[in-house]
């Protein structure tokens, strides 16, 4: 097998060997812990599974949800509920239903994080969690009131093999997760928690990658709430108070919570803190402030324990990297790897073609009645002075300012009403002048994404060879904001869009780097089939690569051709380059 081939075998099955030995060692310490201590491994286990849910939903997406222990509470309540009805299937089947109602639940709450965000979203959970603690101490869980037990499955009764039974589930979930996680739902909650329109741009929908963020989450809550049950056979509403939410948010943040080992890690911290307070004789309550410590600490640093330890290994492995890919560079010639067969010449009807558009902000005019047209294979450029309206041309082309007078074509059907991840999806594809990269990602993982379709490596490491950016594996966070942006054209090219618009993809760069990649941009059509509107302050990028350019002034097109004509015409000189310039 080649080394390739075999390094991949592995990497697929390290998170499967690790599980196996998670699960060996959970039975080692269930044989070896004393009876004690294996309790509070059932709590730690439980805390854990909880604390892997608020890792999804804050961590990776980057929403507060000061709710996890209401979900954990649904959870104990339909495992209680079915066991006192006497439903089929036993505690496993009650613990699988608790955790769907409870993702359930998750997806009804997360319906307002839609609209609402950062403290909004935070005091709207923690009131539904109030809510529900007001609510559970009124009716109570099922069983509660009858002395109704829950029974533990079969052969798991007495607490040691509990302990394994619970390890067996945090297991499952935690290789779920980490599925998910490098899947395209994983990559959406880092990206949405990154930028919302640059998911968007990448025709991902931000309302579904925040729902299945909060489903995923809860659910998670409400396996660690069923688990809870079976520990102590009777739920009580204490378990799952609005404080006791907020302080495991704060663990969870303090910690870095969307690492599954970090979950651990705080789960640790949950139990051993109020443990250890106990045995000192300081009241247990005293954990809440030394959790709050805790979290004003890494709340204040911008960090948490996880990124600063991955950080810190990363660095040292990538300058190894860097230093082994120190000749693959921006600036770097133009190599001849995954040539595709050349694209037509441009011409023929316009891919996308804009007609009259206006566009106006209170009293400002960003636009005029502008129209456009980027013919089949070209690269047309569009120029003109800070605030000539280039970047509002952009939004609204590519929906994101939907307020906008007159229309938008691609092939000729019109995109008016259209969403601009809808847009991304018909072969509208943008990039942003700010970074909308999200550093959580690798290369592979990003262009994948954004991509939006089946890649082979060879097809995408040979694009990101050909723009000179780093290989798949490099995480994005070691890499600078210049590449980054590369690195974004290099996604949504993969996607084969019909159109492009890029926003001023040089921005960052230096002048080598502008001289390739102005190369790199000519080959665009050629290589790639893909139409180009090229929106740069970059005079003599425009002039290597734009056959045709566009200039607006003040909202309006002042003028459009061919580019020697274009940029020897005096009004354009006047507007664009300054009045001294001419003479
Ligand atoms: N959200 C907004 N609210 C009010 N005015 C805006 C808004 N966005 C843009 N404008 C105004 O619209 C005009 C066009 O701005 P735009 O950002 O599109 O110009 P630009 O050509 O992209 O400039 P730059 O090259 O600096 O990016 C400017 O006068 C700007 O102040």
């Amino acid at each position: 097998m080649p080394h390739a081939d075999t390094a991949r075998v592995l990497r697929l099955a390290a998170p499967f060997a690790v599980a196996v030995a998670a699960i060996a060692a959970g039975y080692g310490f269930s044989v070896t812990l004393s009876g004690y201590l294996v309790y509070l491994g059932i709590s730690v286990i439980v805390a854990c599974i909880a604390i892997l849910g608020l890792g999804v939903v804050t961590g990776s997406a980057g929403m507060i949800a000061l709710c996890q222990l209401t979900f954990a509470a649904v959870g104990a309540w339909f495992v209680s509920g079915l066991n006192v009805i006497g439903a089929p299937g036993g505690f496993v089947a009650w613990l699988a239903v608790g955790g769907v109602a409870a993702g359930a639940a998750g997806i009804l709450v997360g319906l307002p994080a839609l609209r609402l965000r950062g403290v909004n979203l935070a005091v709207v959970t923690l009131g539904l969690a109030a809510a529900a603690d007001v609510a559970l101490v009124q009716v109570q869980f099922p069983g509660t009131a009858s002395g109704t037990f829950v029974p533990r499955p079969g052969p798991f009764a007495d607490d040691r093999s509990y302990f394994v039974f619970s390890v067996i589930v945090l297991v499952a979930c935690a290789t779920t997760l980490y599925v998910l996680q490098h899947s395209r739902w994983g990559s959406s909650w880092k990206s949405v928690a990154f930028s919302e329109r640059g998911t968007a741009a990448a025709g991902t929908s931000v309302p579904r990658s925040k729902l299945t963020a909060f489903a995923v989450s809860a659910a998670l809550g409400g396996i660690s709430g069923g688990l809870l049950a079976g520990q102590v056979g009777l739920a009580l509403p204490a378990s799952f108070t609005p404080l006791q939410s907020l302080a495991l948010y704060v663990l969870s943040i303090m910690a870095g919570a969307y690492l599954i080992d970090m979950a651990l890690f705080g789960a640790l911290l949950w139990v051993a803190v109020p443990e250890l307070l106990k045995r000192w004789g300081v009241p247990q309550d005293w954990g809440f402030v030394v959790f709050g410590a805790l979290g004003v600490q890494a709340l204040a640093s911008g960090t948490n324990l996880g990124a600063v330890i991955r950080t810190t290994w990363w660095n040292r492995t990538a300058g190894r990297a860097r230093r082994q890919a120190a000749t693959r560079t921006l600036a770097a010639p133009v190599t001849d790897v995954a040539a595709q067969p050349p694209a037509a010449a441009p011409g023929g009807a316009p891919v996308l073609e804009v007609s009259n558009l206006s566009v106006s902000f209170g009293q400002v005019q960003a636009l005029r009645d502008v129209n456009l047209a980027v013919p089949q294979n070209a690269v047309v450029g569009l120029i003109g002075p800070n605030g000539a309206g280039k970047s509002t041309l952009v939004d609204v082309i590519s929906g994101f300012l939907p307020r906008a007078e007159g229309t938008v074509t691609l092939d000729g059907t019109s995109m008016a009403g259209l969403s601009p991840t809808r847009r991304a999806r018909l072969g509208l594809r943008r990039t942003f002048q700010q970074d909308r990269v999200p550093p959580g990602l690798t290369v592979d993982a990003y262009v994948r994404f954004v991509a939006r379709r089946r890649l082979s490596h060879d097809e995408l490491a040979g694009t990101l060879e050909f723009f000179g950016c780093p290989p798949p594996r490099t995480r994005l966070s070691t890499v600078d904001v210049g590449t980054r942006r590369i690195i974004e054209v290099v996604g949504h090219l993969l996607a084969r869009p019909r159109v492009m618009l890029l926003d001023e993809p040089a921005a960052g760069l230096s002048h080598d780097e502008h001289i390739a990649l102005a190369e790199r941009l000519r080959q665009v059509p050629h290589r790639f089939g893909v139409s180009v509107l090229l929106i740069e302050h970059d005079l003599d990028l425009v002039r290597s690569v734009c056959d045709t350019i566009t200039v607006l002034d003040f909202g309006e097109v002042l003028a459009a051709g061919p580019q020697e004509e274009v940029l020897s015409d005096p009004a354009v000189l006047k507007a664009y380059m300054g009045e001294t310039e001419m003479l």
